[in-house]
């Protein structure tokens, strides 16, 4: 039965999200009030800048003061969508206090705070939702909080940031610029409002970071994801894929070690080859592989950046927590009862591709091959250039700890034959 007492709705930011979550609610506001048992009401916009032109939104709902709409003690649920550290953290602590359940696109808070957020939550019986935080439109947070809730996460590997993926495909395919596809990215929604928290990857350690908490039942945050950005990223690293069949995307992996007893996150540019599914994603599109003991390989893809599609999943965790609320539950909480070590860099096992600069004179290769032998790093391939009595040698190294590389390539800087080290890129997804 349709409850007629509407749920009422406190907006906080109505930028490239908000405007498209006021949005929806607006034009499915029957179907939304269907779908909950109950109408669900606009009751309020925070926003910076009162005074611009906002199409669909009652002027009189429009205010300055976050704190004092949370404060109001009439409102049932919170959407937070400004983003950032603070004010989004006092104002989500804020509306839990004052009655309101919360749900937020914010995952450079949740990566840094969530355990606190979540007990907060906890404490005054609220829920606290964030599946529009990690990979846009694409339901990820809910499908490992709850439908893989029976089984053994072991790794979560994929693109999860729009921006990165947009600008490389656009430097792959197109041969465009970095700062001409960033500035594209940026006109599209896509970026933060900060650009470097996407390039420098940011952006992507803070969703590993949750998506890792939720898999692995551990708390991880964005201190323990190893970061590296995509911002060198060259066109001479594109035309090396090339030649081994591969290209560059930035990923973000989240594994269990073998023995299980902890867990790494990473996010790094990576080589993979053009036959795995990532290599196809295109644009500001993510995709994800979840793997697990009894499920095997699952894959979710879909848009993971943009007003619409981030909307869509705030609204499906609106639809969830009216629903609760309804029905006086709430939905699950944080899961952190593993609480398994998180390892650093030097722990995890990948493949590697290093380009040298070397002189082109007999022996180098010898020579270069030791030290690899020496730090018990396998070589895989091998291919040298040479001209003008400078050489370049392309290294493809079997799998081998991250440990075990710093030292080689250490060793490798020291050798009188090797002028620098050119690029060193991880391989994965083979
Ligand atoms: N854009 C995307 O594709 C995605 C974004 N997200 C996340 O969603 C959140 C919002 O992103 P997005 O919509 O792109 O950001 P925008 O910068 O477009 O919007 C931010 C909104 O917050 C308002 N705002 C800023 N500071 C305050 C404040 N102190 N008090 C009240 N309102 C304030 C701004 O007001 P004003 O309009 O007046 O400037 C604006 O309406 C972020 O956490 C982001 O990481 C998640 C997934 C995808
Ligand atoms: N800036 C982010 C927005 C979505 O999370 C991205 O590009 O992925």
């Amino acid at each position: 039965m349709m409850r007629t007492r509407p749920l009422k709705v406190a907006l906080l930011g109505c930028g490239v999200v908000g405007s498209e979550v006021a949005r929806i609610m607006t034009t499915h506001a029957d179907d939304l009030a269907a779908r909950i048992g109950a109408p669900v009401e606009l009751a309020g916009v925070a926003v910076r800048r009162p005074s611009k032109v906002r199409e669909g939104i009652p002027q009189d709902l429009v205010t300055t003061d976050a704190t004092a709409l949370v404060k109001r003690g009439d409102i049932d649920v919170v959407v937070e969508v400004i983003g950032g550290i603070e004010p989004a953290r006092s104002l989500i602590t804020t509306a839990f206090e004052h009655g309101a359940s919360v749900v937020s696109a914010n995952k450079a808070l949740l990566a840094q705070d969530g355990a606190a957020l979540h007990a907060a939550a906890d404490q005054h019986g609220k829920d606290l939702y964030y599946e529009a935080a990690v990979a846009g439109a694409i339901p990820l947070i809910r499908p490992l909080r709850e439908s893989l809730a029976g089984d053994k996460v072991n790794r979560v590997l994929g693109i999860v940031n729009g921006t990165t993926n947009f600008i490389l495909d656009k430097m792959d395919s197109t041969g465009a610029g970095y700062q001409e596809a960033l500035d594209e990215a940026t006109a599209l929604g896509y970026a933060e409002a900060d650009p470097t928290a996407d390039v420098e990857g940011f952006d992507a350690a803070a969703k590993a970071a949750i998506l890792a908490g939720i898999a692995f039942h551990t708390r991880v945050r964005l201190d323990d994801v190893y970061r590296e950005g995509m911002t060198e990223v060259t066109a001479a690293d594109f035309a090396s894929a090339k030649e081994m069949g591969c290209t560059i995307k930035l990923l973000a992996i989240c594994e269990r070690a073998e023995d299980g007893r902890s867990v790494t996150a990473r996010v790094h540019p990576a080589m993979i080859p053009l036959t795995h599914p990532l290599a196809s994603v295109r644009g500001a599109y993510n995709a994800v592989f979840v793997e697990s003991d009894a499920s095997g390989q699952l894959m979710f893809y879909g848009p993971g950046a943009g007003g619409a599609p981030t909307a869509s999943a705030v609204l499906g965790d609106l639809v969830a927590v009216c629903r609760n609320r309804l029905s006086g539950t709430t939905g699950p909480g944080e899961s952190a009862y593993a609480a398994l070590p998180v390892e650093g860099m030097g722990e995890v096992v990948t493949r590697y591709h290093i380009s040298l600069d070397v002189a082109d004179k007999p022996g180098v290769l010898a020579q270069v091959a030791t030290v690899f032998a020496e730090h018990g790093v396998s070589i895989d391939t091998v291919r040298q250039q040479g001209k003008d009595g400078e050489a370049s040698l392309v290294v493809v190294t079997h799998r081998a700890s991250d440990a075990a590389l710093g030292g080689t390539v250490e060793a490798l800087r020291k050798l009188d034959t090797v002028r620098g080290v050119a690029s060193i890129m991880r391989v994965e997804g083979e």
